[in-house]
């Protein structure tokens, strides 16, 4: 659990946080999301002292973050960027392994680890290892950046606008590894975003935060659904409650008994890629099938309103 208490911070005499006090729950995802100068990279860089509050305190499982050196703090803390920050005349395998070197690993053990990371991240490890940052795409060097974060397997990453600058379908594929990165290993992993869509996609816990402050705190629903402030509406979209709403059900959740025709629709889908099936196949039922494409029922397109109930 990280607990930020009573913190403050100016910059050249503008206050950027204001009195910050929040619990990010040990084991989630929490997303960071506001509009741009809200304070949110700030928030981020003080929980691995890249940025030093005027006053207050952090706590990490419960220790102020200022009894450990920035150094010994940042390998315990994985860290991920958008402009990923790559080293770039080291290969693929000497970035991932930057912590792991540090904290004096084996080689046997480097090794390994940078193959299970690469297999994780979907980079073929025989084909990246020995690259070069700038022999990789852009989605590629992200993943890299995400690999080296992860690489000493820290109790907590914090990932500022990992997936910005991604064409949405790589944005789309990286944001479900990490769906699948945090169920597998269960890590505290704070994330910056200004994409209300992936904040709602991704975080277990959602703080909204207006000029260095919280906004409002809670689950995709408590935003959506109960709002605390018309800046709060406004920046979840008003027009748009009930689409995100259907985007944090699951076809699954929905599935009847029956038989239909046509492509089917996977039962880990979410009901907002429902919808859209059904307007454009211009249909009111979708077969539906388990991840091992088992055919496991059907959609009807009137239970998408139960799900957004
Ligand atoms: N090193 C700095 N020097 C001066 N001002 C800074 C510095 N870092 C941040 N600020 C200011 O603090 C405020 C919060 O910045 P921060 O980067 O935390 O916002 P953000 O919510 O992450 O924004 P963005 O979405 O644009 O990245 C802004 O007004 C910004 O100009």
């Amino acid at each position: 659990m990280i607990e930020i208490r009573h913190v403050n911070k100016s910059f050249q005499g503008q206050q950027a946080i204001h009195d910050l006090n929040l619990t990010l729950p040990a084991g989630e995802l929490s997303v960071l999301i506001g509009s741009s100068g809200s304070g949110k990279s700030t928030t981020l860089k003080m929980l691995n002292r890249l940025i030093e509050p005027d006053s207050g305190s952090i706590l990490l499982a419960g220790e102020d973050i200022r009894r450990q050196s920035p150094d010994s703090l940042r390998r315990r803390i994985g860290y991920a960027i958008q402009s990923v920050g790559l080293f770039p005349h080291w290969t693929v395998e000497q970035n991932i392994a930057a912590v792991p070197q540090l904290l004096k690993w084996p080689k046997s053990r480097i090794q390994d680890r940078v193959t299970e990371l690469l297999t994780l991240l979907q980079l073929p490890p025989a084909q990246y290892r020995q690259r070069y940052p700038h022999q990789l795409s852009g989605g590629q060097q992200q993943r890299v950046g995400v690999a080296r974060a992860l690489a000493a397997d820290p109790d907590v990453l914090l990932m500022d606008e990992p997936f910005g600058a991604l064409d949405p379908i790589t944005r789309h594929t990286l944001q479900q590894e990490l769906i699948r990165i945090q169920a597998l290993s269960g890590k505290t992993i704070v994330l910056v975003t200004h994409d209300i869509d992936e904040a709602l996609l991704l975080g277990q816990h959602i703080v909204l935060m207006e000029h260095g402050r919280i906004a409002q705190q809670g689950k995709a629903q408590d935003l959506l659904l109960h709002p605390a402030s018309d800046f709060v509406r406004h920046f979840v979209g008003q027009s748009d409650t009930g689409i995100r709403l259907l985007g944090l059900g699951k076809v699954g959740e929905r599935v009847r008994q029956g038989q239909a025709s046509g492509e089917p629709i996977r039962a880990d889908r979410n009901l907002r890629e429902a919808l859209s099936l059904f307007v454009t196949r211009q249909v009111t039922c979708l077969p539906v099938v388990d991840e091992h494409g088992q055919a496991s029922g059907v959609l009807h397109f009137n239970d998408l309103l139960g799900a957004a109930a």
